[in-house]
């Protein structure tokens, strides 16, 4: 991916970023308000999301924010510098979140009335907040709506794959 600077260039994007605290993810910005996500490594770890809704703006040139509020009541602003290879991250889990991470592992669009049902039954308060700068290791653009950018389950040795997958074809 060239530097980039406007909105437009923006959609599209395709990263593997690590935080600070170890965490891998990886996200996708679909079109002008929907991104699909994959966690590979992390408190929820083996979690993916396709077509969230999510407000995503232009700050300055090169500078995007992205940010979205999902069914388990978790709250996430991410702040993205590509040209720079960063972001800053700030994830607001609830309590219960916290608390049974394991239940939000799987491909949530599959599991949307149990995290509903979840997030009535446990408790939102105290959140546990996560603000972390992170590094981008992997930036592409895939075009906007392709599918096939984030089409299945995160596994271990997954991002090895793709990043050879990559070399092979650069
Ligand atoms: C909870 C979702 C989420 C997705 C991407 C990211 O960088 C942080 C949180």
């Amino acid at each position: 991916m060239k530097d980039i600077k406007d909105l437009n260039e923006f959609l599209g994007a395709h990263f593997l970023y690590t935080y600070d605290n170890g965490w891998k993810y990886e996200f996708y910005v679909k079109n002008k308000n929907t991104v699909d996500y994959r966690i590979h490594t992390g408190m929820v770890g083996g979690r993916w999301v396709k077509d969230q809704k999510a407000d995503i703006v232009k700050i300055t040139d090169g500078v995007f924010k992205v940010c979205w509020t999902e069914p388990t009541g978790t709250d996430v602003s991410l702040d993205f510098v590509p040209n720079e290879n960063k972001l800053h991250g700030v994830i607001f889990f609830p309590k219960w979140v916290h608390e049974h991470p394991e239940i939000t592992v799987c491909f949530q669009n599959d599991f949307i009335d149990v995290m509903e049902a979840s997030r009535v039954k446990y408790e939102t308060y105290p959140k546990y907040v996560v603000p972390e700068f992170g590094k981008i290791f992997y930036k592409k653009n895939e075009g906007i709506n392709n599918e096939k950018v984030i089409s299945e389950a995160p596994y271990e040795g997954m991002i090895e794959k793709m990043m050879s997958q990559e070399l092979a074809f650069s």
